[in-house]
């Protein structure tokens, strides 16, 4: 392994995330740990070179003191408080904290600058190879950040053992089948199942205008597709997972656990017992991102803004039909493309198209119409919880009115949705 460690022993302070991005931006390796981690499991991490204990004011969680066993302590490495409980006191100012941090990492413990992309890679590639042997891999590949990245990952471990499941239900976003196949199948030379189920999901969705039932039939029909994929595919022992470091860290002020195992394609029959391959369990979102890059995804792919499970299935408002969901792939794709012309990709958090189940009248070429309107939106926010709406140039707002009104059929008016959360959520259902 290429990576030196220092390990956050969690006592119960929600700054432990920050505090291991911290380490990690010193370019050394860190992960959170539960306080009561055993002699054996610390014996078990590869290159730990120190200690950090941290548990906010008090070590307090769910009103139970705790603390480290005197094992831990006396292990033989480096001990830092980073809380109030040690010898010498942490500082306040935040500059002499960097710097305290920084001495107990490199000098104290010796630790070196050696967490890289390149050297977690590596580690991660010997890892899997190690946990996979000569088994088979499943993994359902959406075509999104953290599954792609995962995939990428697994190929460069294990290649052919490797088989991906995209399935393409019609829920999907202008191009985004196409360029999973043109990605993985192509230019990484990956086994790549690809499921057209897009009548199968669509007939089973005719005629439901409950938002909760909606979602509900798109995940049930998922784990129905990929069951039946997994089916037909003889000696997988694995599942590969997206899974990143924020799914297993619990925020707030209990101690760090894996909260959830958080199984992405949970709901699968219980003789479908596979062992889960879960290479990105340990990076923030932004180190996802940088993998991805890394192990030369496009950045179309690596930087795509978050998108709803049930996809667009929740912007075609009401009970789905064929021709209005076109619709909200069409405009989302013009509303992308004119965003990007406009440098606002990656700069605004999430932005998209809503198609409502109700028409209004209009006029086309002299000829009266009876269409249905395009709403717009784009917000920004930090943690999901509010949200702000993207002052968008009205030019631009005026220029994306008139190409979806022109080239999107069915559509004769464009809104812009100017409310922010609350009182409205980012999506509609
Ligand atoms: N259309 C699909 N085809 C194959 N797998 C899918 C599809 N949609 C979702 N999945 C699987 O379910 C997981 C969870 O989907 P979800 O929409 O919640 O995205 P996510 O957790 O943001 O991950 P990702 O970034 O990979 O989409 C995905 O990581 C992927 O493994």
């Amino acid at each position: 392994m290429k990576q030196d460690m220092i390990v956050i022993l969690d006592l119960g302070s929600e700054e432990n995330p920050r505090l291991a991005r911290e380490i990690r931006s010193l370019g050394v390796y860190s992960e959170i740990h539960p306080h009561d981690l055993t002699m054996e499991e610390l014996k078990a991490l590869p290159n730990v070179k120190g200690l950090i204990l941290n548990g906010g004011p008090n070590r307090v969680v769910d009103g139970v003191t705790i603390d480290v066993s005197a094992d831990l302590l006396h292990c033989g490495l480096p001990v830092l408080c980073a809380d109030h409980k040690g010898e010498a006191p942490w500082p306040a100012d935040e500059t002499d904290r960097k710097k305290a941090l920084s001495d107990f990492v490199f000098h104290t413990c010796g630790a070196e600058a050696n967490w890289t992309m390149d050297n977690f890679i590596a580690d991660q590639v010997e890892l899997i190879r190690r946990q996979v042997g000569d088994q088979k891999v499943l993994l359902a590949l959406s075509g999104g950040v953290d599954s792609s990245v995962v995939a990428a990952l697994l190929i460069k471990a294990i290649g052919k053992q490797l088989t991906c499941v995209h399935v393409n239900h019609g829920l999907l976003r202008k191009g985004e089948p196409e360029q999973v196949i043109e990605v993985f199948r192509h230019q990484m030379d990956a086994n790549l199942v690809y499921v057209d189920a897009v009548d199968r999901f669509l007939d089973k969705l005719a005629g439901v205008d409950d938002p909760e039932r909606k979602r509900k039939i798109i995940g049930a029909e998922f784990i129905r597709v990929f069951e039946e994929e997994a089916r037909k595919l003889d000696g997988i022992r694995f599942l590969g997972q997206g899974t990143i470091y924020p799914d297993i860290i619990e925020s707030g002020t209990k101690t760090v656990k894996a909260v959830k195992s958080h199984h992405n394609v949970g709901g699968l029959p219980e003789d479908l017992d596979f062992a889960l391959v879960e290479p990105l369990k340990m990076l923030f979102k932004d180190e996802v991102r940088a993998c991805g890059k890394a192990l030369g995804l496009p950045d179309s792919m690596v930087y795509r803004q978050p998108f709803p499970g049930p996809g667009l299935g929740v912007r075609c408002l009401g009970a789905i039909t064929r021709d209005r969901l076109e619709a909200v792939r069409e405009s989302d794709a013009i509303l992308r493309e004119e965003f990007a012309n406009a440098g606002l990709e990656g700069k605004v958090w999430q932005y998209f198209t809503v198609v409502p189940d109700f028409k209004s009248v209009g006029v086309r070429d002299g000829v009266r119409t009876f269409d249905w309107p395009v709403i717009l939106r784009a917000v920004n926010t930090v943690d999901a919880m509010t949200a702000t709406v993207e002052d968008v140039p009205f030019s631009l707002l005026q220029r994306i009115t008139r190409r979806i009104t022109s080239e999107v059929a069915g559509v004769n008016r464009c809104l812009y949705d100017l409310t922010p959360k609350p009182s409205g959520t980012i999506e509609w259902e």
